[in-house]
């Protein structure tokens, strides 16, 4: 690994007057706690040289990256907690439920959380998120698009942004956000829609606000998207993060197969045996060859029906039966994600559809 200068701006990082342990939160104190949770992520990485945009590796703690925030002891206290530092094709349930408990735990405690989180999945986390945990506080998820030690990298005022937005109590009530490139944007409908512009985070929905010159601008008034289900995980928050395993194999298994010319049943039959739900990212809005939708209707397991590009899938354009359900506007990840709760929940086929459709139009 390329070993990067880390530019403290301050000396002392472990005495330095915002960043506190998680022991040292002045309780009394009348700035907003933030408890910023690193994952990982092209924010926390580090390339061959500055002009690297790609192949380079996560070489910054969360510790590494607040050292080189400007001075925010007029804005808020902040204490860290490292959950994993990883690009975010690495996050899977075990990181996504430590990251859970870690809120969970302290949601009392602090006025707002920022995540720092690889780009490339940080949507099906702050989609997961939203779903679960039962809060009304800031909860931001930031990253960045190229490598915290290129030239004009977006990383750092991507997580000083974030800790203004999370600081603020006008970001109260409006659910996961996520702060990339000046534009805040709800984390239940957000989307990567590129993979290299740090101009990504485009939603149909529309950015909520904009954050210029440390003023921090919302649109709409306090208010979460509508319709979102807040599932109850079963799990131990307490011991979560402690003991190995714990939080594996809690959510059931669903897969997402994508269609092209040509898909049959093939890989359906190959797959089905080993998942509780399957998620098809169909062409256009829901297409599938006949073949596959008759074999698709015979089977006793939710078939969520998505699309791979933008837009929606109409019912209509899916077999009518009872286990074949529309994803609606939802990316194939988050349909993953929200048929894995259905089924953790219990839900039958028809409360899984009803789900779907209060969601997101399904
Ligand atoms: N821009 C990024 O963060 C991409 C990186 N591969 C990640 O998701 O961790």
């Amino acid at each position: 690994m390329v070993a990067m200068e880390v530019h403290t701006i301050c000396d002392d990082v472990e005495n330095c007057q915002f960043i506190v342990k998680p022991e040292d939160v002045n309780l009394s104190s009348t700035l907003p706690k933030i408890k910023v949770i690193g994952c990982g992520g092209t924010i926390a990485s580090v390339g061959a040289n500055s002009s690297t945009t790609a192949g380079y590796k996560i070489g910054l703690t969360i510790q590494e990256l607040l050292a080189q925030l400007p001075d925010l002891s007029e804005v808020c206290q902040i204490d860290y907690e490292q959950v994993c530092n990883l690009d975010s094709k690495e996050m899977n349930e075990e990181y996504l439920m430590k990251v859970y408990a870690c809120i969970s735990r302290n949601l009392q405690k602090y006025d707002g959380f920022v995540i720092t989180h690889g780009t490339d999945t940080i949507t099906e986390s702050s989609f997961f998120l939203e779903l679960t945990l039962d809060f009304s506080c800031p909860i931001v998820l930031t990253g960045s698009m190229k490598p915290a030690s290129a030239l004009s990298s977006d990383s750092m005022m991507n997580l000083y942004s974030s800790f203004i937005v999370a600081s603020s109590p006008a970001s109260k009530n409006r659910g996961t956000l996520i702060v990339m490139n000046d534009q805040i944007t709800s984390g239940f409908y957000a989307n990567k829609t590129n993979a290299n512009s740090i101009d990504s985070f485009n939603v149909r929905q529309g950015y909520l606000g904009n954050f210029v010159n440390n003023e921090l601008h919302y649109y709409y008034p306090n208010n979460k998207p509508i319709g979102i289900p807040n599932f109850r995980l079963n799990v131990d928050i307490t011991s979560l993060d402690k003991k190995d395993n714990v939080y594996e194999n809690i959510l059931p298994n669903v897969v997402i197969l994508y269609a092209h010319q040509g898909f049959n049943c093939d890989l359906v039959k190959l797959v089905e045996p080993h998942y509780s739900g399957i998620v098809i990212a169909t062409m256009g809005a829901g297409s599938l060859p006949d073949s596959v939708n008759d074999y698709l209707k015979t089977l006793n397991k939710p078939i969520i029906y998505s699309k791979h590009m933008d837009g929606m899938v109409p019912k209509v354009n899916i077999p009518v039966s009872d286990n074949c359900i529309s994803a609606g506007y939802l990316t194939p990840e988050k349909a993953r994600i929200l048929l894995q709760l259905g089924i953790y929940s219990k839900k039958s086929h028809s409360e899984i559809r009803k789900t779907f459709h209060g969601v997101y139009g399904g």
